[in-house]
C-alpha cells in the first residue's frame, strides 16, 4: 500500500505520524512509505533516518497526498488538509470530532474512510491509541500548572510541594482515568496534596488500592465538585466519555469560588473542555485569565514533547497501521471489532454515534459497511 506521513502544520506540533523504525516494519513488509521531506525533524528523526529505513522523501504537498492510499497523521487535519483529501483514501490519525462540528462537516464532504485513534478500544477496556498521549499529557499537567501558579504566569505565587513549615499545594484531579492517574503521580511525586474525583467507583477503588490512602481517592458530586473549587490552588480537568464532547464540570459562575491566582489545566480540551471557560489555546500562548483564574488549555499538549511522544505513539499505532496496509481497510477492521470502533466517518457518512449526536445527524452502523 502506499502510504504518505505528512509533516504536521498544527501551531508548535513537532511530533510525528511514524519514527524510521516505525517505516522500516512498513516497508519491510513490501509498503510503500513517501514521508514529507522534513517530516521528522522536530522530534529528532532527520530525513536521512526515513530514507535509510526505506522511506521516499517527497517536497511536494500535493503530490504526498494525490499519490497515498493511506494517510497517517498525529493531529486532526487542518482546513488546508481536509482539502486535499479524496473519497478513495483513508485518514488514520487523531480527530477529536465531537469537539469540531466545522472538521466534522469537511470530512463528511471529503468522502474518505477516517479512522480515528483516540476511539479504538482494547482487548482489556481502556483506549490504548489515546493512553500513551495521555500519560504523556497528564505528566505535563503538572509541570504546566505548577509553571501557571508562579507570581509571573499570572498564579498566586505557590511552589507545589511547599518548604518545610509552609503547607503544600492543594491538588485536585478530576477524571481519574490515565491523565488523571498520571498527572496525580507527579503532583503526589512533588509533594502536594491531591485528590482524586471520579465517577467510576471501581477506578476509585483501584486508585485508592494503588496509593494506599497517599491520594484522596473521591467520588465526584456536586458537592465535591464545589468543595474542590473553594479549596485547591491547582485542578486538572481529565475526564472523558469516549468519542463524545467533555461534560462542563466547573461553571464561570464557580470561577468567584476560588481562590485568586488558582490555576486549571483542561487537558480535556481536545474534546471541547470540561470548564465552562475553556477555550483551545496554543503553545505559543497556553494561557489566559479569567475572573483571576489561571486557565492552560493546549489541546496538543504531547507535541512540546515530541521526542518522547513520537516514539510512545508509533508503538501504539503500528501493529494498526501495518494492519489497514496489509489487509486494506475493510478487512482490517472487520477482523477486529475494537479496530472497527476507531471508524468515525465514511463515504459522507458519520460512523461513530456520539460524533452523530454531538451534531444532530444520523449515524450509520460501522458493521455494515464491511461487507
Ligand atoms: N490536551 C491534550 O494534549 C491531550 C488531551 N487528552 C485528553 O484527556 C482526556 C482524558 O483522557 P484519558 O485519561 O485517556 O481518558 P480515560 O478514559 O482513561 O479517563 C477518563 C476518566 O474520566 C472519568 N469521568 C468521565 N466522566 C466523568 C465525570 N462527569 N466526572 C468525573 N469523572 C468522569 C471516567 O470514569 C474515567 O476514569 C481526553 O479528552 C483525552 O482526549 C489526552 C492526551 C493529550
Ligand atoms: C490525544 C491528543 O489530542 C494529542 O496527543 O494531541
Ligand atoms: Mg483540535
Amino acid at each position: 500500500m502506499k502510504i504518505a506521513v505528512p509533516k504536521e502544520i498544527k501551531n508548535h506540533e513537532y511530533r510525528v505520524a511514524l519514527t524510521p523504525s516505525g517505516v522500516r516494519e512498513l516497508t519491510g513488509r513490501g509498503h510503500q512509505v513517501v514521508v514529507q521531506a522534513g517530516a521528522g525533524e522536530g522530534a529528532g528523526f532527520p530525513d536521512a533516518d526515513y530514507e535509510a529505513a526505506g522511506a521516499t522523501l517527497e517536497a511536494n504537498l500535493a503530490t504526498l497526498w494525490q499519490n497515498a492510499e493511506l494517510i497517517i497523521k498525529v493531529k486532526e487535519p487542518q482546513p488546508e488538509e481536509v482539502e486535499r483529501l479524496s473519497p478513495d483514501q483513508i485518514l488514520f490519525t487523531y480527530l477529536h470530532l465531537a469537539a469540531e462540528e466545522s472538521l466534522t462537516q469537511g470530512l463528511i464532504n471529503s468522502g474518505a474512510t477516517c479512522i480515528a485513534y483516540e476511539t479504538i478500544t482494547g482487548a482489556g477496556g481502556g483506549l490504548p491509541l489515546l493512553a500513551p498521549m495521555s500519560a504523556v499529557a497528564g505528566r505535563m499537567a503538572v509541570q504546566a500548572g505548577a509553571h501557571s501558579l508562579e507570581k509571573a504566569q499570572g498564579g498566586a505565587g505557590i511552589l507545589l510541594p511547599g518548604v518545610p513549615g509552609v503547607a503544600p499545594a492543594k491538588v485536585t484531579v478530576i477524571g481519574g482515568g490515565v491523565v488523571g492517574e498520571n498527572a496525580a503521580r507527579m503532583a503526589l511525586g512533588l509533594g502536594a496534596e491531591v485528590t482524586i474525583l471520579d465517577k467510576s467507583l471501581a477506578r476509585l477503588e483501584a486508585l485508592d488500592h494503588r496509593y494506599q490512602g497517599r491520594i484522596k481517592a473521591v467520588y465526584s458530586t456536586a458537592d465535591t465538585l464545589d468543595e474542590a473549587v473553594r479549596e485547591s490552588d491547582l485542578i486538572i480537568g481529565a475526564v472523558l466519555v469516549p468519542g463524545a464532547a467533555a461534560p462542563k464540570l466547573i461553571s464561570r459562575a464557580q470561577l468567584a469560588e476560588m481562590k485568586p491566582g488558582s490555576v486549571l489545566v483542561d487537558v480535556a480540551i481536545d474534546q471541547g473542555g470540561c470548564f465552562e471557560t475553556s477555550h483551545a489555546t496554543t503553545h505559543a500562548a497556553p494561557t489566559y485569565a479569567v475572573d483571576g483564574v489561571v486557565h492552560y488549555c493546549v489541546a496538543n499538549m504531547p507535541g512540546a514533547v515530541a521526542r518522547t511522544s513520537t516514539q510512545a505513539l508509533t508503538n501504539a499505532t503500528l501493529p494498526f497501521v501495518m494492519a489497514l496496509a496489509d489487509k486494506g481497510w475493510k478487512q482490517a477492521l472487520a477482523d477486529d471489532p475494537h479496530f472497527l470502533a476507531g471508524l468515525n466517518v465514511h463515504a459522507g457518512q458519520v460512523t461513530y454515534p456520539a460524533v452523530a449526536k454531538a451534531f444532530g445527524l444520523e449515524s450509520v452502523e460501522a458493521a455494515t459497511l464491511l461487507s
